[in-house]
Order: structure tokens, then sequence, then C-alpha cells
């Protein structure tokens, strides 16, 4: 029967076989479900080709899960959303294919007046934000529409089953096989025979798979965009989630590998209910960062409640091994590299900040999502609280936010502080600094329980008393003045007396003994306020989720 034949576009191209189908003069419509229908492309392209309203559409088919009965699609014209738009309002579309991570509009035909300055706020009833437009004079709806964001390149299509008369459909070329071995063998031969053919069978199909996905892979990372994933693909990736790396507040992170010279982390998501559309959307601003103290986002896994980021594996694991190593191990990269390593880190900031189109947030900068290269360049990961802002507003929404207590700035906790803002990370980097300064304090056993804290912080800026501190060479004692001073100014409890990341970056290029002496941040206020000097990890606590105060 035609419908059993099996074809790929090219070496290493999906396997085309029932309900797909490929175009050509034989085929007829009465013979598969219109919808199905592939061709390739003089470059071994797989196309699909979908009815829509007007003309067909065309997308360029990655890969086809028969098992989850699954297609991952993009637009080799590079603009996804329009024709999602177009194959929308197809029914056969529809009775096919269901995709997760659409979300509903309704358009409206507006008209304007130039002169009309005031403003119209609208409210967009599946979020919390309004729109503010100048000039609207009246609007009246013409249709609603079901879109997706304009950061997806990729979707993923599930089919459902075709109508019965082609589920029913049988190969003859299996039942040839069983009955002629079943005369020539005998039951036992024709079962060994069987699985040694199956086993042949997958071992060739999971490799062809494994191909595919690095050759994927490898052409998304020319193109310097994050490659979308099977959750059957994170699966075989890690190795069936065997090598677990560690488990932090979003979920757990597994090694893997992508192929035998690339080794990723996998961190799969807790949070399942988030929406889908919600997740692409972040991982289409992560996609879009490349610096080299920022953590590259190479793929990621969104399908039904499946969530996963993968990123660049790195062996020497997080900053906290190094400032505060488990054991108590010696791991001190002394204080040049300590320097390099919190320059580094501000660059990072400096990109989210300021670097691209849209200014990203990150809210949990702390040494545990600072991993470190194998020349200790250190990598900011974690872009799980990224939230995108326009450049010139000021303030963010933090309902849901979460973050590592202890590096959180007073205003996250309470609108009374000021507003969250950018300032709110130059907070969490402060505390890093100090971190980083104070744990050092440390090697010397016999002074831990002595001396304050916040006392030592001072005395060591101001050079009083002992400060016990390891110091190899005259210039150590400059660096550790240096970080101790420019982190008291990014803890400042009111963000207007933190600086920016640029003043942070000009403060570390300098000597450091020119920078002004920081007001102390714990003279000022009650108790309260000073205890947030300890660090979260120390007491064990994580932040839940903070309200916002209208
Ligand atoms: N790309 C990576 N390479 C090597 N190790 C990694 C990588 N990503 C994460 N890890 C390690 O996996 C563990 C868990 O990381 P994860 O980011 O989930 O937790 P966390 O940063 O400790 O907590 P949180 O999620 O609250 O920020 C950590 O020990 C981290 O160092």
């Amino acid at each position: 029967h035609r419908s059993c034949k099996k074809h790929t576009c090219g070496p290493d191209g999906p396997l085309i076989q029932f309900p797909f189908y490929l175009i050509d003069a034989h085929a007829t419509s009465s013979d598969y479900p219109a919808g199905f229908g592939v061709y390739c492309t003089d470059i071994n392209k797989t196309m699909l080709e979908l009815p829509a309203f007007s003309s067909p559409v065309n997308l360029s088919i990655e890969t086809i899960d028969y098992e989850d009965q699954s297609i991952d699609v993009t637009d080799p014209e590079g603009c996804l959303p329009r024709q999602f738009l177009k194959i929308n309002k197809s029914s056969i579309f529809h009775s096919h294919y269901k995709v997760d991570t659409s979300t509903s509009a309704t358009f409206f035909n507006c008209s304007y007046s130039s002169q009309d300055q005031a403003y119209c706020t609208i409210r967009v009833l599946s979020s919390s934000d309004d729109v503010a437009i100048t000039g609207v004079e009246s609007c009246s709806k013409m249709f609603d529409a079901t879109y997706i964001s304009e950061y997806t390149t990729a979707l993923r299509l599930e089919w459902s089953k075709p109508n019965s008369s082609h589920v029913e459909i049988e190969c003859p070329n299996s039942r040839f096989r069983s009955t002629t071995l079943t005369a020539a063998g005998g039951i036992i031969g024709s079962v060994i025979v069987i699985i040694a053919l199956f086993y042949i069978y997958y071992k060739f199909k999971t490799k062809g798979e494994d191909q595919a996905r690095v050759g994927k892979f490898l052409e998304d990372y020319r193109s310097q965009r994050p490659t979308r994933f099977s959750y059957a693909d994170i699966k075989r990736i890690t190795n069936g989630l065997k090598s677990k790396l560690g488990e932090g507040a979003h979920g757990v992170v597994y090694k893997g590998k992508l192929s035998e010279k690339i080794v990723v982390a996998v961190k799969i998501l807790n949070n399942t209910e988030s929406d889908g559309n919600e997740f692409i959307n972040e991982v289409g601003t992560m996609g879009k960062i490349h610096h080299v103290n920022v953590v590259r986002l190479l793929g990621f896994c969104a399908y039904g409640v499946h969530r996963a980021l993968i990123y660049d594996f790195f062996p020497h694991g997080s900053l906290q091994n190094f400032i505060s190593p488990p054991d108590n191990k010696q791991t001190f990269l002394g204080w040049e590299k300590l320097e390099q390593i919190a320059f580094g880190v501000a660059k990072g900031i400096e990109c989210l900040h300021q670097g691209c189109d849209q200014q990203i947030r990150h809210f949990d900068i702390n040494p545990h999502n600072v991993l470190l290269d194998d020349d200790f360049t250190p990598k900011i990961i974690d872009f799980g609280l990224a939230k995108l802002c326009s450049r010139n507003q000021s303030t963010v929404s933090m309902t849901a936010a979460r973050g590592t207590l202890g590096y959180i700035a007073s205003e996250i906790f309470s609108r009374n502080f000021g507003h969250v803002s950018y300032k709110s990370d130059i907070y969490s980097y402060g505390m890093l600094l100090l971190e980083m300064v104070g744990e050092r304090k440390k090697i010397s056993k016999s002074h831990e329980t002595e001396i304050l804290y916040p006392e030592w912080i001072h005395n060591l800026i101001e050079g009083r008393g002992d400060i016990c501190i390891r110091i190899e060479d005259e210039g150590d004692i400059k660096i550790v003045k240096k970080l101790a001073t420019v982190g008291l100014w990014c803890i400042q409890w009111h963000s207007i007396n933190r600086p920016s990341i640029r003043n942070v970056l000009q403060m570390l290029e300098g000597e450091g003994d020119k920078l002004k002496v920081p007001p102390n941040p714990f003279d000022s206020t009650t108790s309260t306020s000073s205890s947030a000097i300890i660090p979260a990890r120390h007491l064990g606590l994580e932040l839940e989720a903070i309200q916002e105060l209208e």
C-alpha cells in the first residue's frame, strides 16, 4: 500500500511516513488526509504544505516525532507569526493539528487625530499591563484571532489521529516478513530474528535521529538561535536524566551530551504550569543574548507540561564553590582572579541592563548564578526572573518574582523603599562582592565569631584593626578594599544612592584608593535592615513570592 512507503528528503531529513506523504503526481487527495502533504526542496529541506485561506502555507519541517505525534516547523522566510495567522483560519488545520503556545487577541480598526494628544489607555485582559496610545478618536472591532509570539521561531504542531479509514491500514511488508519467517524457522527462530531486526533498526534509527539533532543544533548555533528539542530528545541527551548536577529553586539540572564532543547542562524546570507562550517569550529574549559573561542558551524544550533549558556545561560549576567551598576545601583563586571575576560579572550585568534592545533585569544575581568556564571567566546564568522592559521604563511589576534572600534589595520587599528597578540587581551584585571579600575572612577561624560583619567591612575599608584576611602581596589589600568599597556603594539602602552598572565598572577599573568611602548602610536604619547582610544560603531560606504593594 502506498501509505506504508517511507521517504526522506536527503540523508539528514526527517522520515516521511504515514500520515505524511510526498506530494507527487500519483497521490490523489482521496488517498491521504489533507494537511499532511510534504515535498522536498532542491536543498533537501522537507516542506509541509498546509491549506490556508487564499493559497497554501509552506513551512519547513525540522523534526517529526511519530511516537508523540508532533512535528516542529519553522518558516523559511523567518516570519512564523505571520504564517500562523494565515493557517489559523483554515478549518482543515484545526481538525488535524493542535498548538499549545498560541494566544487570543481581538483586532480593532481605530481612527486617529494627529492634533489630539490625549492619552487613551487600553486594558489588556490577559495581562496586568495597560497600553497607552495617543490621538485615538474611535475604534470598531474587526475580528478575533489567535496568534503566536513575535519571538517564536519554531512551532510544535501536534496531530490528532487521522480518521479511521486511514488508521486501519496494515503494511504488507511487516505481514510478509512474519509469515515467511514462521514458515522457515518456526516460532522461536522468528522471535529471535524479529528481536535482532528490531534491535538493528532501533540502533540505526537512534543514530539517525542523533545525527539529525546535532545537525539541526549546529545549524541553529551558527544562526545564533536556540534549538527546540522534544522531551524525547531531552531524555536521550541526558541519558534518561541519569547524571544530576544539582537542584535549585526553579528545577533540577542534569549533565548531558548533544554529541561526543558537545557536553551540556539541562535544566528541567519545575514550574510546569507556566504558560507556553510566556515561556517561549522568555526563551526568545534569552536566545538573543550573546556576551562573553552571560551563559548562552543553546536550546530549549516546551512540549506539553515539559519545560527545559539547555546550556553549555561548565565543569568548574558556580562561583559559590570558590568563595565558600563545600567542606571548606582550599579553593582560593587569588585576589587578582577574584577581581577579574567581579569585573566580568559587572560586564555581564551591563550587557543585560544596557547592551540589548530590551532592558533585562536578572533579579537573582548571586554566586550560585555565576558559572566559571575553563579559564575562570564568569558567566551569568538563570534568567528565570528576567522580565522584559522597554528602555524608558524605570519600574517593573514584581508580582510572583523570586530571588535569593540576602541578595534581594529592600524595595523588592516593600514599596516604601522605592520602585523596583535595575538598581535591585546592583544591590545583589554588591552583596556578591561583599560575600567574595567576607568569606575569605573565615580562613582565620579563631577570629570568626569575634567580629561583626558590618563593623569588619568598615574596619577593612578604613584600615583599622586586624582584618584577618589572606593577603599574598601588597597589591592584594588594594583589591580587597576596592571590592569592599564598591560592594558597600551597591548595597545602599535607597536605590537612588546606588551606582549604575557603568559607574560600578568605572570604579572597578580605577585604582581604588581614590574611591570615596560610602555611608555606612547599617547605621541609619533599624536592626531589620542590618539583618539583610547575612546571605540567605547561610540561613537556608528562599523567598517564595513577593506581593507587589499598590
Ligand atoms: N551550565 C552548567 N554547568 C555546570 N553546572 C551547572 C550548570 N548549570 C547549573 N549547574 C549546577 O547545577 C546546580 C543547580 O543549579 P541551579 O541553577 O538549578 O540552582 P541554583 O543556582 O543553586 O539555585 P537557583 O535556581 O535558586 O538559582 C548548581 O550546583 C549549579 O552549579
